[in-house]
């Protein structure tokens, strides 16, 4: 049978044979398990054990005696576990609490196959931290959406989330030295806990640097808001000195805050995670050596103390270069916040294509890979599936088959409509960060080949007329199909202006090349037919651009911008100057 485990394991050996889980079966769990969250979770994939019976299901964790037998195999790394499924019964031994998790993770997907395979998978992850801050400007995400994500992480062994959502004013000015309001908190100590059930450290991040005061008294507040935040339950905390100006920009004083932080309130706690910070210069376009700010922090910060950084530039893909300028500096393996697939830069687009260009030799480098993603929760799951295959397992990363599979994995009913629309909407277009992403490759030399030789010689290319109008047709269909779709409505509806305009590009692109075809076979009428077709098209796709998604930053919705809608622009304008002639 065909499948593909998420994220991809480190080692899987498995066989055409398979076993079927008998009625009677077996369940130790290990006590160091007691509930945890790998044991909510093989309770529900085993909810009648009996006492004794001749299938074993055995969850443990090293040291465990249920599981002594594969001590030997359970690999070293952190989050590591070894997984065996054989006719005797099924074995998950995980090296730490969130590797018995992961394994029985894998264990969920390998059940929900047509035929349980025999299999031994040895298993464990590249990059310590591996998640998503939600870190962008705009509308933060709902209280459903943050619950659907944690979900997501756990099923996909993603280990953070970082809530700092720069337009929430509890976390940021002014009222991050005030506690949360009682029905935020309340929403709060929930997600807190769906993040315990999936295994994601859930990070609470202040952003006081646009007004705080380096005195007592925003000290003691800021202290206080900690304490708040630690009675709901929060036990890993950030401190984000990003996009400010004025004196919350000082090194010296930001290091002597953090340190305070992390002796007085992170160590003295005992069950606090690592504190993390995100620093003022936090590229390396920003960063300014003389001044002395990152070996500042570097030098002084105390060393247990996480650093975020987003590359060379505010966006950028990151490789083996970036991490070799910054970590000498920071003295510490940077922690990645890697700026995509957020579009808080560029509104009017979805970012849904592949996720590629970052180095897959730098999992020595870095302490984590986590990802800003859209205000578009649903719509990010895409770009998000695949960095949690690339942060597990960056060698065996393939960009695009982990694309596909992250589109099949929202919409398994309409993958290939998804797909269509997906790889149509992908690219920035210009942009402050010049960061650009490929769009409309496999259409593309169709596209080529059809401009040159209409523009250049007036003639229709046959071949390529065919595979653009194939397109335009393919285009069409999969936007009714996935706006008549109830398979994934949260996603449907983040996503609904952009099918309604993908949908009008695909009318305009096959009536601009009716207008072609009338104007190479020299019928008049068809021509003005197919010609005020498309102006009326046209019209309909800028009332579209003028009415939906009216941001006050990039308002409007665009889509195939890169390449169809600028060759369908200029297919039409050149008819009508032959026409004209
Ligand atoms: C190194 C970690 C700090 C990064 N801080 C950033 N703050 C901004 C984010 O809120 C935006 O979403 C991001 C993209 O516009 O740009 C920068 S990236």
């Amino acid at each position: 049978q065909d499948f593909h485990l998420q994220p991809t394991p480190q080692k899987y050996v498995g066989s055409e044979d398979s076993v079927s889980i008998p009625a009677k079966y077996s369940l130790q769990v290990g006590a160091a398990l007691q509930g945890s969250a790998a044991e909510q979770l093989v309770a529900g994939l085993f909810p009648d054990a009996a006492v004794t019976a001749d299938f074993s299901v055995s969850i443990g964790m090293k040291g465990d005696k249920s599981i002594r037998k594969y001590a030997a195999r359970i690999p070293k790394q952190a989050e590591g576990y070894y997984l065996k499924i054989d006719k005797e019964g099924i074995v998950v031994a995980g090296a730490d609490r969130r590797g018995v998790f992961y394994g029985v993770q894998t264990l969920v997907q390998l059940i929900a196959l047509p035929k349980l395979p025999l299999a031994e998978v040895t298993d464990y992850p590249d990059v310590p931290y591996r998640g998503v801050v939600e870190g962008f400007y705009g509308v933060p995400w709902s209280r459903e959406a943050r619950l659907s994500q944690l979900d997501f992480y756990g099923r996909n062994k993603m280990n953070i989330y970082i809530y700092g959502p720069k337009d929430d004013p509890y976390h940021s000015s002014p009222n991050w030295r005030k506690p949360y309001p009682a029905q935020e908190a309340e929403q709060l100590k929930e997600l807190v806990e769906c993040a315990r059930r999936n295994e994601v450290l859930f990070y609470w991040a202040i952003h006081p640097g646009k007004d705080i005061r380096w005195n007592t008294e925003d000290r003691n507040l800021l202290m206080e808001k900690f304490e708040s935040m630690y009675r709901l339950g929060i036990r890993a905390f950030a401190v984000f000195f990003d996009d400010i100006s004025g004196e919350g920009t000082s090194a010296e004083k930001q290091v002597e805050l953090l340190n305070d932080i992390y002796h007085n309130f992170v160590k003295a706690k005992g069950d606090v995670a690592p504190l993390l910070m995100c620093p003022t210069e936090y590229n390396r376009l920003w960063t300014k050596l003389e001044g002395g700010y990152l070996a500042t922090l570097g030098g002084k910060l105390h060393p247990d103390i996480g650093i975020l950084w987003t590359g060379d530039k505010v966006v950028a893909c990151i490789d083996k270069p970036t991490m070799q300028f910054v970590n000498p500096l920071l003295k510490r393996k940077a922690f990645i916040w890697w700026n995509f697939p957020v579009s808080d830069y560029v509104r009017d687009r979805l970012l849904l294509g592949a996720v590629y260009g970052n180095g897959t030799d730098i999992d020595d480098d870095i302490s984590a890979f986590i990802s800003n993603p859209m205000e578009h929760a649903e719509a990010s799951k895409i770009a998000l599936f695949s960095i949690a295959d690339y942060a597990w397992n960056m060698d065996a990363y393939k960009s695009d088959a982990s694309w596909r599979r992250a589109v099949r994995y929202l919409m398994p009913g309409h993958a290939a409509a998804l797909q269509v629309f997906a790889s149509h909407n992908s690219d920035l277009g210009g942009n402050e960060h010049d960061f650009r992403r490929e769009e409309s490759e496999q259409i593309r030399p169709a596209l080529e080949r059809l401009l040159d030789a209409y523009c250049r010689e007036g003639k229709r290319e046959v071949a390529a007329a065919s595979a653009v109008t194939e397109e335009c047709e393919r285009m069409i269909a999969s936007a009714d199909l996935l706006l008549a779709s109830d398979e994934n409505p949260a996603l449907i509806k983040e996503i609904t202006p952009w099918l309604m305009q993908f949908k009008l590009l695909g009318e305009y692109g096959r009536e601009v090349l009716c207008m072609l075809a009338a104007q190479c076979d020299g019928k008049k009428t068809e021509l003005e037919k197919a010609a005020s077709h498309a102006k009326a098209l046209q019209v309909l796709m800028t009332k579209i651009d003028a009415t939906y998604n009216q941001n006050g930053f990039q308002p409007g919705v665009k889509t195939g911008s890169c390449h169809l809608k600028p060759a369908f622009d200029r297919l039409y304008q050149e008819v009508v100057r032959r026409t004209g002639k």
